[in-house]
């Protein structure tokens, strides 16, 4: 017999705007809307504030900051003396639940609550045009219709590997290995991205013995070679093993509790105590009623550039952030949650004519020319815009021009022999950046400086006079510069 609560039950509500998916991009849409006068609701089936904030950049960052503090002062004669001892595992994962709420949303409930954005607790599927049903967690029904838009806002999972026995050993994701409340005594890391390069930073640094298990050449390979080079070394110097050219067959976990033979395709067998798959990300779109609106389940929604879905009469629905495949960032969903929020509100209110050329105000173009994205590893690895060989594999015709950033007086005051290096990519037709990578320890906040170059489009000669403080980092640039005037 059922309680009262769990019998389903059906209604309807109507809005402007429909949101499936509560995390920062979803939150950003609705936000936009709800800034534009339309009235919007979000639906979200775990927690508000999504994968970013539970399981993904905070909870990785908040286990990384530790790492990188200390690495810093070590590298500073004076204040290495002060810093003698381990970093503290348990303080450092207190203070990473911290960061992940405790794995509660209520502060971001309240945030939704402030603005006026209703929230409808549930999983969202697509029913036929401008319908969402929304399963609830009692097994109840509710059925929300939108008069202009719905953005399906719902994110990415890791994505497996269809390893023999892979499901038995239970292996670790992005989610458990930002989420882990113990050290591992061993680790294995498969895959060298950026999952895989930043939680062996962080796991090493708090104890555990780590093996990276790379199948290409080399970590980081969407990055320019260097960037890979000099984390792969850093992390050698850490304790880590990092191995390339070599792939999981098998594993095995006898026991549930018990350890991991990982088998590999160089005969040999690897024994851990946990295991991370760090492989990549499929969409959240397999369950989402795709099918009822003519679309195929389970793949990237392919997008225009103001995020509306190709192939979608009368263009009502958008995907925006990790569910369209475009930038697999979480500052990249929310710049394209604002410029489909603009877009959507433009079109539902006619208020404005829609300006969806390079750069307009309905266009996210940097998704394609201008992607910035720290690694926060030991030393952070940096890029935006193109690599060189993203922009010659385009037709442009560019060079690189590379610096030794050691060589740089504000990186040496920064760090006893500074490792790092820095790279500049120029299209020599327009004589403007289109690509800069920085790698080294304190380069992230650098960053931004290259994305600013390359949407400004600036030329190199007026770059010439943007001077860089002294002695800084940034300074980087003026030997960049130079190396390019020659
Ligand atoms: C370990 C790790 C570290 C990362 N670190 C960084 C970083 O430092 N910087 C950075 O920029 N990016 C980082 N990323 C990437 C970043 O997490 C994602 O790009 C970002 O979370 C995407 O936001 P989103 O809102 O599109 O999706 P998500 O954050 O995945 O949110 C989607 C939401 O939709 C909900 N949902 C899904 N399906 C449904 C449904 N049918 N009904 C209702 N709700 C649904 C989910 O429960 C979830 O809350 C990291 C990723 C990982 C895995
Ligand atoms: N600091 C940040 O900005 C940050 C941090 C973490 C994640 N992210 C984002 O999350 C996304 C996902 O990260 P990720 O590291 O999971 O993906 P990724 O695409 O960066 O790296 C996955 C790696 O796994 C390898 N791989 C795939 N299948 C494999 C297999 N069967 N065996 C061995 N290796 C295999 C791939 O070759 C690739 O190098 C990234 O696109 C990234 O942008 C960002």
């Amino acid at each position: 017999m059922s309680s009262p609560e769990q019998t389903p039950e059906t209604d309807t509500d109507t809005y402007d705007v429909i949101v499936i998916g509560a995390g920062p991009v979803g939150e950003n849409v609705a936000d936009r809307a709800h800034a534009a006068g339309l009235s919007a609701v979000i639906v979200e089936r775990e927690l508000v504030g999504g994968e970013c904030s539970y399981w993904a950049c905070m909870p990785s960052k908040a286990l990384l900051r530790p790492v990188a503090a200390v690495a810093d002062a070590r590298r500073v004669a004076g204040a290495a003396q002060a810093v003698t001892g381990k970093p503290d595992a348990a303080a450092v994962l207190k203070r990473r639940d911290g960061f992940a709420s405790d794995w509660k949303d209520d502060g971001q409930v309240g945030w939704l609550e402030s603005v006026g954005i209703d929230l409808v607790r549930g999983h969202g599927r697509l029913d036929g045009p401008r319908r969402v049903t929304v399963e609830r967690p009692d097994g109840t029904t509710t059925t929300l219709t939108a008069r202009h838009a719905v953005a399906v806002c719902t994110g990415s999972r890791a994505a497996l590997p269809g390893l023999p026995g892979i499901e038995a050993a239970k292996p670790w994701t992005s989610r458990e290995a930002t989420s882990a409340k113990e050290v591992p005594g061993r680790l294995a890391v498969v895959g060298g991205g950026v999952v895989g390069v930043e939680m062996a930073t962080a796991w090493r640094a708090l104890g555990s013995a780590v093996t990276v298990l790379v199948r290409g050449e080399r970590l980081l390979p969407k990055m320019e070679p260097f960037a890979g080079e000099l984390v792969a070394e850093s992390l050698a110097e850490a304790g880590a093993s990092v191995r390339t050219g070599v792939s999981v067959e098998r594993l095995a976990r006898p026991a549930p509790d018990g350890p991991v033979t990982l088998t590999l395709d160089d005969g040999g067998e690897l024994v851990v105590d946990e295991v991370l798959f760090a492989t990549g990300r499929a969409p959240r779109t397999e369950d989402i009623g795709l099918d009822t609106v003519g679309l195929k389940p389970g793949n990237w929604l392919s997008v225009d550039d103001s995020c509306r879905v190709e192939g979608v009469e009368d263009g009502w629905l958008y995907a925006v952030g990790d569910a369209n495949g475009r930038a697999l960032l979480t500052h990249q969903g929310k710049y394209q949650a604002r410029i489909a929020g603009a877009a959507l509100a433009a079109r539902a209110t006619g208020a404005s004519a829609l300006e969806t050329g390079a750069w307009g105000a309905h266009a996210a173009t940097a998704d394609h020319a201008a992607v910035p994205q720290v690694v926060f590893s030991d030393p952070e690895a940096t890029s935006a815009g193109l690599t060189a060989e993203e922009a010659a594999s385009r037709g442009l015709r560019v060079r690189a021009v590379d610096v030794d950033l050691g060589g740089v007086a504000g990186a040496a005051l920064f760090a006893d022999g500074y490792r790092g290096r820095a790279r500049m990519v120029v299209d020599l037709d327009t004589e403007t950046v289109v690509g800069a990578t920085f790698v080294g320890p304190g380069v992230s906040e650098l960053l931004h400086s290259a994305t600013t170059a390359i949407v400004g489009e600036i030329p190199l000669h007026r770059l010439w006079h943007a001077v860089p403080a002294y002695p800084t980092i940034s300074e980087v640039w003026l030997r960049l510069l130079e190396g390019y005037r020659g």
